[in-house]
């Protein structure tokens, strides 16, 4: 799935993002009723396709930029955005490079951003918006309130599926210590823990475009996000070898963040992720290893939850080891053998209890 913003439009989205400087300049543009054509960055490239306007070298001021942006040409910054290099210059660009654009100034962005390689703003006067060419790609900024609202119906989602997930992974918890947990339990997990990091990823992005109004909306994302238990990495280590053969981990997380939305809904993609070469059915059973319980308990840092699995094999051996069997691990001392043990068996209790009463 491709994103949009991408990260690397993002990194220059954030740099004019409410509360900077140049937004500051920009929005002065736009009340000022003028247009603009900003270049933000400065080397051979550019100067090979400048002609006339004067040099000033001054220091970048939003009120600045904002009397400058009344003459007719473009305005260079340097790459910082600290710096006013040259105003009023006339920009030629190659004329091969392709553009979508109709009127002149958005076309000259457009390519000069593709020649140049540095960002390029074009705040249009007769539409009244701010488009920013960056990474290949050209993005109109919304307003703020826009954002928001988009921002919110995420975090609403967000809301949603945090706890939806929270039942998911409790219930796969109790099947993981009973033994019963089947392919749809898994399968459950995986589908809304990733479900989880997109909508969290949308609202990061939204987060990062809205700059210092984007306070309330990080707040409330960390606040959704704290304590989530479900980790998609520790899910597929568990059940790596269901098939007798180990996951490549890396290849598979990266197919799950590619799958798309609709078949992520749908389950068949995601069997084929932790399944690549048989057909189960939803209702088979599988014996985790227990990274993902061993990873909740305080004292088992992750080297040691390592060699546990290596040594012990699978959680229900895990659950069965006695305190003796656990201190021969390296690492493990008879401190830590009891916490691991009262850590399992309190996982076993609380989730007898949420299964039963
Ligand atoms: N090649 C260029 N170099 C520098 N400035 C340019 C260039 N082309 C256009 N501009 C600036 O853009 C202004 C508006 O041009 P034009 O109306 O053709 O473009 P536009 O894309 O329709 O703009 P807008 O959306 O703001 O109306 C020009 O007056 C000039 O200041």
């Amino acid at each position: 799935m491709k994103l949009h913003p991408t990260p690397a439009l993002l990194t220059t989205l954030a740099r004019i993002a409410p509360g900077t400087e140049l937004a500051q300049g920009l929005e002065r543009i736009q009340r000022g009723r003028t247009g603009a054509l900003i270049v933000l960055g400065h080397d051979r490239v550019v100067e090979s396709i400048c002609s006339g306007g004067f040099r000033i070298n001054t220091e970048y001021t939003p009120t600045r930029i904002r009397e400058l942006a009344k003459m007719d040409g473009a305005i260079i910054l340097d790459a910082t955005g600290k710096q006013v290099l040259q105003a009023g210059v006339q920009l030629m660009p190659d004329a091969a490079i392709e553009t979508q654009e109709s009127g002149t100034r958005h076309r000259t962005a457009e390519r000069v951003a593709v020649q140049t390689g540095f960002p390029v703003i074009s705040v249009s006067q007769s539409m009244h918006t701010i488009t920013l060419y960056a990474a290949g790609e050209r993005h109109v900024l919304e307003t703020s309130e826009r954002l928001l609202a988009r921002g919110n119906q995420a975090v609403a989602t967000l809301e949603r599926y945090r706890h939806r997930l929270d039942q998911v992974t409790s219930a796969l918890s109790a099947a993981e210590i009973e033994d019963v947990a089947t392919v749809r339990e898994v399968l459950a997990v995986l589908q809304r823990t990733e479900m989880l990091r997109r909508t969290s990823e949308e609202i990061s992005r939204h987060v990062l475009e809205l700059g210092v109004d984007g306070r309330l909306l990080a707040a409330q994302h960390a606040e959704l996000l704290a304590g989530v238990q479900a980790d998609n990495q520790l899910i597929l280590r568990d059940y790596s070898n269901a098939e007798g053969v180990e996951l490549d981990i890396d290849a598979a997380l990266k197919k799950l963040a590619e799958i798309t939305d609709a078949q992520l809904v749908e389950l068949e993609a995601l069997t084929k992720i932790l399944f690549p070469n048989s057909t189960v059915s939803q209702d088979d059973q599988l014996t985790p290893k227990g990274y993902r319980l061993l990873s909740q308990i305080r004292t088992v840092p992750k080297a040691i939850g390592e060699r546990l699995v290596a040594a012990f094999d699978n959680l229900q051996h895990l659950m069965a080891a006695s305190t003796t069997s656990l201190m021969e691990i390296e690492g493990v001392g008879e401190q830590r053998a009891r916490s691991i043990r009262e850590g399992l068996a309190r996982m076993a209790e609380s989730s007898l209890l949420d299964r039963y009463i």
